[in-house]
């Protein structure tokens, strides 16, 4: 399987913006990829709790979350970090809103009306962190750990684990446990250096290769 580190990726997805495939549509490609792959993944799921932070791996989850609610499954979105802060994230975040999707603060999983959809929710995606992820856990991001770890549903990984470091492998005290990680058109070291923590792992194409004529 080929490799890329996150400096890598992010110079392959700079050449690809520049090529004329924008962060947008790669973030847009990324997160389509991974509600498809969760559907045939997991036939006949009903509902799903997507945890997002506030960078693009939230990005990610937001996109995930339409594309999952246009298949009929029933869909809340979590905030871990609060609202998102970059452009393509704010965006689809702004999307799944016009939708009608649930958009609610992570911590409102304490109600007992939150507790029990995630307690009954097939699928939990993991868009808290992705590649932009360095060092420990911090109380919010350790929460929804341990919330989507002790789920009973099955966990999928938006391009990694949150909590894993992409390019050492690190696994953070309390990182996300997941069944399935996808990730964006190549394996990330982590997806070898901490395999047992990814599960499966699937390479989804988001563009790149034809943008650049790899
Ligand atoms: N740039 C792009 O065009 C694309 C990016 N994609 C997604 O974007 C991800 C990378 O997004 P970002 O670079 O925004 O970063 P992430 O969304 O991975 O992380 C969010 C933020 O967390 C912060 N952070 C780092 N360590 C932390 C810690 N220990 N505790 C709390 N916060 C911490 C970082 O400063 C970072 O800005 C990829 O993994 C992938 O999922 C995909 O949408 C494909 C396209
Ligand atoms: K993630």
């Amino acid at each position: 399987m080929s490799e890329v580190t996150a400096a890598e990726m992010k110079r392959l997805e700079q050449q690809a913006d520049a090529a004329g495939l924008s962060y947008r549509q790669m973030m847009e490609n990324a997160g389509a990829a991974a509600a498809a792959l969760a559907l045939r993944t997991w036939l006949g799921a009903k509902s799903a709790a997507v945890f997002c932070g506030k960078g693009n791996n939230g990005g990610d989850g937001f996109v995930a979350a339409r594309h999952l609610a246009n298949a009929g499954l029933a869909v809340r979105l979590y905030l871990v970090e609060g609202e998102p802060v970059t452009t393509d994230a704010i965006y689809n975040c702004g999307l799944a809103r016009e939708m009608g999707l649930p958009v609610l603060a992570a911590d409102t999983l304490d109600e007992p009306e939150q507790a029990e959809f995630l307690q009954s929710a097939d699928l939990i995606l993991d868009g808290v962190y992705g590649t932009g992820f360095h060092g420990t856990l911090r109380p919010e991001g350790l929460a929804a750990a341990r919330r989507m770890n002790d789920a009973p549903g099955r966990v999928l990984a938006l391009d990694l684990p949150s909590g894993l470091e992409a390019d050492s492998g690190t696994a953070a005290e309390g990182a996300v446990q997941a069944d399935l990680t996808v990730t964006f058109h190549a394996a990330k070291p982590c997806h070898r250096l901490a395999a047992a923590q990814c599960g499966w792992v699937e390479v989804a194409d988001i563009g790149i290769g034809t943008a650049l004529q790899l």
